[in-house]
């Protein structure tokens, strides 16, 4: 069926306003569609999955768009809607327009400079060739450049996995069980799911199968005090909760009450009562300070760079510079030692990070190695054996969409020696 016309002039101007980077894509998009509530669903849809296609695709649209008809910004949004819904559902193309979005279909993207390919800001695209080289940095941008699949965690307070499998199938939702994180289930589709009752009444959550395994990691059990330092809006709280069986005590800091207050809802839908949500002013609070030694396991979720999550989050690659990169390591760094006086003799500390970049990764788990006396790496691949989770690492976890088909992730497990 075919698109209401109005998609390619709503899709011009998100656009426009998105190419400035001022903001993210995500909360520009959605404040578009509260302003625009005349649009229809399947409209909403193109217009977002289209400024996505752009977004993932920049630099191989923008020398597409050299050639065509029209204004620039028209042309990127042509090419970013043809790919989300199909040249044949656009109305109101002239033919010029439709024979030129043709004509760039023909093209074979393996032949296109590898830069373009990849899509990714020089700085980026160098760094990882450096690393990985080329061919292994173009399956690397394949997988980052391609929509993430939705996959779901069972609150295991409620639920067994099977069981909400089998509750989903009648929906009709299909699925299956992810293949590394015990309680994850990945979605074909993308179905609306806020209105099943099964996510009405918290058991299942949506979160990517490698931050779920981050709350295996951190192996949280029973009447144990823990701490998620960078909490957010709770991902990986409301696992690490269900995961100590609603028991012990679950502090959840971030310095954005914002990002807290999105929490609540999820904890007042998941039954978890042993979280308990401090907002902080910086790592070095004094309420940080007051429970110096007495926690079991720490989590830092540290912010980082983001960019092991552009298969979700496009935007963060060209909102990204070298100097940002330096200005959240510096943080990182800091978090990470003031997260460490937490500890127990014994306790472990987890550093994870969905970043992709060697520095904000394992340059910080060996700084903090080398700065830390007191603490010791313990292996990745005894940690997961003790989880019980079928993934081969070595020293760190480090996932990545292109082998694992999860988002890229870090993760080191420190423990404070006895
Ligand atoms: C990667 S996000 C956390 C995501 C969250 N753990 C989840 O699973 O949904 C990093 C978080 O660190 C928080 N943050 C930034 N600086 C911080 C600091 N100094 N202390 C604690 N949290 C901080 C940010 O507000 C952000 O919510």
């Amino acid at each position: 069926m075919r698109l209401h016309p109005a998609v390619v002039g709503a899709a011009e101007e998100v656009l426009r306003e998105v190419l400035r980077f001022t903001g993210p894509a995500d909360v520009i998009i959605s404040r578009y569609f509260r302003e625009h509530p005349k649009l229809g669903s399947r409209e909403r849809n193109a217009i977002a999955e289209g400024v996505y296609a752009v977004l993932r695709n920049k630099l191989a649209y923008a020398s597409f768009a050299e050639s065509g008809y029209g204004p620039a910004m028209r042309r990127l949004a042509l090419l970013g809607l043809a790919d989300a819904a199909g040249v044949d559902n656009l109305g109101s193309l002239s033919a010029e327009e439709t024979e030129w979005l043709q004509r760039i279909a023909q093209i074979d993207r393996a032949s296109l400079p590898v830069t373009l390919r990849a899509n990714l800001p020089q700085w980026l695209f160098d760094k990882l060739v450096a690393r990985d080289g080329e061919a292994a940095t173009l399956e690397l941008a394949d997988a980052l450049n391609r929509p993430a699949p939705l996959d779901l965690r069972v609150n295991a307070l409620k639920w067994k996995r099977e069981d909400v499998i089998a509750e989903l199938a009648k929906a009709p939702i299909v699925c299956e069980p992810t293949p590394y994180a015990p309680l994850g289930i990945r979605v074909r589709k993308k179905p609306a799911l806020q209105n099943l009752p099964l996510f009405k009444e918290g058991a299942i959550e949506v979160q990517d199968e490698g931050s779920q395994l981050l709350t295996h990691i951190l192996g949280a059990k029973r009447g144990e005090m823990v701490v998620d330092f960078c909490a957010g809006a709770g991902g990986k709280t409301l696992g690490i909760g269900a995961a100590m069986r609603n028991t012990g005590r679950l502090y959840a800091f971030d310095v954005s009450e914002k990002r807290l207050s999105k929490l609540k809802p999820r904890l007042a839908r998941s039954g978890l009562s042993n979280v308990h949500p401090v907002l902080i002013a910086h790592e070095n609070d004094a309420k940080v300070k007051r429970l110096a030694s007495k926690i079991d396991r720490v989590l830092v979720d540290a912010p980082c760079s983001g960019l092991g999550t552009l298969r979700r989050n496009p935007d963060m690659k060209w909102r990204q510079t070298p100097e940002s990169i330096v200005e959240l390591n510096a943080k990182q760094v800091s978090i990470l030692a003031s997260a460490a006086r937490l500890l127990k003799p014994g306790g472990r500390l987890v550093y994870a990070t969905c970043s992709l970049l060697d520095e904000e990764n394992e340059a910080v788990a060996q700084q903090f190695l080398a700065t830390h006396e007191g603490f010791t790496l313990v292996p990745m691949k005894d940690v997961l054996l003790e989880q019980k989770i079928a993934l081969e690492m070595q020293d760190y976890l480090k996932l990545s969409p292109h082998l694992h088909h999860t988002d890229g992730f870090f993760a080191a497990v420190f423990e404070r020696k006895k």
